[in-house]
């Protein structure tokens, strides 16, 4: 998973504490606790070996020998490195990352690394990768969203119907949740809004068995906009908690079928939108959610795939562009493989 995003971040991790490096210098003030250690660091070792017994001398040098190594600091001129931050860029963009968050991204990093004074500890590679790593969380953490407390606090049923282009993993990802909310003791009516495919509503009819909730169908070719209403009413009177609405994959260019989804949300209300679609389309999962958006508009995304996903674009971008949240990752083909989205987690992922 990630694994070229990896290599380039790595590949920019090398190069730029290789520049750190070339740059360092050692710190030259005295620290406060060591009054005595002089700017130019071999005097005080010479001092401090005329004054003390021979084992506070031999640890006394020890010490500020080892201060010496390891307090280095450096500073960096936006010259030194702008071929190193462009290259951070483009590595960014092939990434399948937006332009936005990728210009984001390298001004964060020459925010936090260039122009002031820092100080080194042992590790010049762990500074960038903690800059790399503040910002590509303040990037995904621009938007989060807790599914389960939204469930548990809103008014049930809580109807959630899920957008988005053929064969991204709407069915899939509905049988996911159905899942989880059933394992957390959540009652859950399934409504075959895919009336337009053929063989849809078996394959949603044959999940919704499997995991043991009620679905609601009509025939294939019906109205979708009855099919979720006609779930919420059942809902209703069931005490049923969640309502999950599959719909027919659609381009968001087809004028008709847009105009089929914003019926269904006028019909039924939903409370929650959720534009379902590869991790792997990358940039172009990103413009179909803002597209998606225009037309419902939308609440959140669920990105699937992401386990079959070397670049990670999508999941940095989506909802920094869109403003809405990502609230699911798909990470394969069982239904356990649905991850509540955490960003932590995610950077964590590109940097182990
Ligand atoms: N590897 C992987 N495959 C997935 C994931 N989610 C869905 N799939 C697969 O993607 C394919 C399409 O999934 P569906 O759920 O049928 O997609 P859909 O969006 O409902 O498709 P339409 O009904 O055509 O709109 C299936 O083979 C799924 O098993 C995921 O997270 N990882």
């Amino acid at each position: 998973m990630f694994n070229k995003l990896k290599n380039k971040l790595s590949g920019f991790k090398q190069n730029f504490s290789s520049k750190i490096e070339d740059k360092a210098t050692p710190v030259e003030e005295s620290s406060a606790t060591e009054p005595e250690a002089a700017a130019e660091g071999g005097r005080f070792e010479e001092k401090e070996a005329v004054t003390g017994t021979k084992d506070e001398n031999k640890t006394g040098f020890a010490h500020k020998a080892k201060a010496l190594v390891f307090e280095r600091e450096f500073i960096l001129d936006e010259a030194d490195v702008e071929d190193i931050l462009w290259e951070l860029e483009m590595s960014l963009l092939e990434s399948d990352i937006a332009i936005s968050v990728s210009e984001k991204i390298v001004t964060d990093v020459k925010q936090e690394l260039v122009g002031s004074r820092k100080k080194i500890g042992g590790n010049t590679s762990k500074i960038v990768e903690d800059a790399l790593k503040k910002s590509i969380n303040d990037v995904m953490s621009a938007n989060v969203f807790d599914f389960d407390e939204f469930i548990d606090n809103h008014e049930k049923p809580v109807n959630i119907v899920f957008v988005g282009i053929n064969g991204t993993g709407k069915t899939t990802s509905i049988a996911k949740i159905a899942h989880r909310l059933k394992a957390m003791n959540k009652s859950v009516v399934i409504a075959a809004g895919d009336t337009f495919r053929a063989g849809a509503i078996d394959q949603i009819a044959v999940h919704a068995e499997r995991i043991g909730v009620k679905l609601i169908k009509h025939q294939e070719g019906g109205d979708p906009a009855a099919v979720v209403y006609d779930a919420v009413q059942y809902a209703k009177a069931h005490d049923s908690d969640v309502v999950l609405s599959d719909t027919a994959g659609r381009m968001h260019t087809n004028v008709n079928l847009m105009a089929q989804l914003q019926k269904i949300c006028r019909v039924s209300a939903p409370d929650l939108v959720l534009f379902v679609d590869e991790a792997v389309a990358g940039n172009d999962a990103v413009e179909r959610a803002e597209q998606f958006n225009e037309a419902v508009p939308v609440d959140g995304s669920i990105l699937t795939k992401t386990d079959a996903d070397s670049k990670g674009g999508a999941a940095i971008s989506i909802a920094y562009v869109t403003g809405k949240p990502i609230v699911f990752l798909g990470m394969g083909q069982d239904y356990e493989d649905l991850i509540k989205f955490d960003p932590h987690w995610f950077v964590d992922q590109i940097f182990s």
